[in-house]
């Protein structure tokens, strides 16, 4: 064959890895070579005389046409990059290097598929955008609202959620779930029979699709994802073994999950694994900063945030709130008699009546040794601050049963107003501190209001 031939040089073309596109004024194909079948899955004559654009992704179609005018213009466009749908459905990345030939009136274009190495960068770049989560998002729901996003950027993600394990109280939870068709379901044990806790239990990623034979354990129920056609979960793996997993689903045929998704769902989630471990850290360190080990209760360092906030909130919307302070009479006692481990365990229980006692009227926090603070923030009268002060005395006067003895004992309260007895943190606290050592100092068990009676309101 005469190398000059066009059917030489034709089959030249053909044997490129690269496909030669050529397109007329009118934007439809006139020429493709052969490899167009491994670029975008069609044969040549498939698309010879089609409009270029319809092949186009959508998303990516206005900023092709916007190009296709820089070419007619007469740039060269050597680099540009854009998305088109192959046959079956799926998305190749294509990197063009376009001209325009005045002489035949059409455009020249080379198109090199570059999936994958969009694919290695969208991978990397994920993987950039947990990390930098980690560390930005404030806590873990916005940690995981991120994650879905990042998520969303590799593969579908509108039926997302986050599944968390927590071993040591056997309990699966839902923390972040988008779903069109389900709320977030309760937490609940690992053997409940869902196909996250099989995926946490096994450790191994699981992909379901409608067309697949399920090869479940008979403990799987398929509560979660019930009606998806497609279920694709992946562990959320540590050192410490999975803490939970990512899922993806679909209940359309419009998305269907490959395997090459679950790889990808894979990549991210150890990052992901750690930067929850992180964000699990962080509020654990900040929980432990401001609260007390005893009793888990508001420390002194909450507390002072928490009165200040609600101090500025009364100021602002022109609400009453009251501070109580409360002092176990006696207490020293409790520990010369039964020991401190008994008066821890009873410190513990006056925690819980007067958490119980104040219920949604408020919040309570230890000072140190036997001394609480109640704040009621719920723009009380003060004949009902008296009353929920009166019921907390009466609560902490009933016995408290320690090791199978039954130890009684009581408290003082001291009650300071806002804005009665005063408008700033330190001037409250010091007023219902002085009440409480008066209701002490008159024979304790007793509520004393600062600076004494006040009118009803
Ligand atoms: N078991 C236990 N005791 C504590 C803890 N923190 C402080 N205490 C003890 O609580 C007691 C508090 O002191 P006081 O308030 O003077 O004792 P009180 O007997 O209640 O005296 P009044 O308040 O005047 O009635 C001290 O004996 C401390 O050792 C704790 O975490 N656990």
């Amino acid at each position: 064959m005469n190398i000059t031939d066009a059917a030489f040089l034709t089959s030249v073309m053909d044997l490129l890895v690269d496909t030669i596109c050529v397109v007329n004024v009118e934007g439809r194909f006139v020429f493709v070579s052969a490899a167009c079948r491994q670029t975008f899955g069609y044969t040549p004559a498939e698309m010879i005389g089609q409009p270029m654009i319809d092949f186009v992704h959508p998303d990516d179609r206005a900023r092709t046409l916007a190009r296709v005018d820089n070419i007619y213009a007469g740039t060269k466009e050597p680099h540009f990059e854009n998305r088109y749908v192959r046959k079956d459905g799926s998305t190749v990345h294509i990197m063009w290097s376009a001209r325009w030939s005045p002489e035949a009136g059409v455009r020249v274009a080379v198109a090199r598929d570059v999936t994958e190495r969009k694919r290695a960068e969208s991978m990397q770049a994920a993987l950039y955008a947990v990390s930098e989560a980690a560390h930005t998002a404030e806590d873990l729901l916005a940690l995981f609202r991120h994650v879905h996003q990042i998520v969303g950027g590799l593969l579908p993600a509108v039926n997302f959620f986050v599944a968390l394990y927590d071993k040591a109280a056997d309990e699966l939870s839902f923390p972040y779930y988008v779903d069109a068709q389900h709320e977030a379901p309760a937490p609940r044990p690992l053997d409940s029979g869902t196909l996250s806790a099989e995926v946490i239990r096994s450790g191994q990623a699981m992909l379901l699709r409608a067309d697949t034979a399920l090869d479940l354990p008979p403990r799987v129920k398929l509560d979660v994802g019930r009606n998806s056609l497609d279920w694709l979960g992946v562990p959320l793996q540590t050192q410490q073994g999975p803490i939970g997993v990512l899922v993806v689903q679909s209940y359309t045929g419009d998305v269907r999950y490959t395997e090459r998704d679950l790889e990808l769902l894979q990549f991210v989630s150890t990052q992901v694994a750690t930067a929850i471990e992180r964000k699990q850290m962080d509020a654990r360190l900040r929980h432990i900063a401001r609260h007390d080990p005893l009793t888990d209760l508001p420390n002194r360092t909450l507390l002072h945030e928490r009165i200040q906030a609600a101090l500025q909130h009364a100021r602002d919307e022109r609400r009453r709130m009251a501070l109580l302070y409360v002092d176990l009479d006696m207490f020293k006692e409790v520990n010369d008699r039964f020991g401190h481990s008994a008066g821890d365990l009873l410190l513990q229980e006056t925690a819980v009546r007067l958490r119980r006692g104040v219920a949604q009227a408020g919040m309570v926090g230890r000072i140190g040794g036997d001394e609480f603070l109640v704040l009621l923030d719920s723009d009380c009268p003060v004949e009902q601050t008296l009353a929920i002060a009166e019921s907390l005395r009466s609560h902490l006067s009933e016995p408290f049963t320690l090791a199978g003895d039954a130890v009684t004992v009581s408290p003082s309260i001291g009650i300071a107003l806002y804005p009665a007895h005063g408008d700033e943190y330190q001037q409250l606290i010091r007023c219902a501190d002085e009440a409480m050592y008066a209701a002490k100092t008159s024979g304790g068990n007793r509520v004393r209001l600062a600076g004494g009676p006040v009118a009803p309101d």
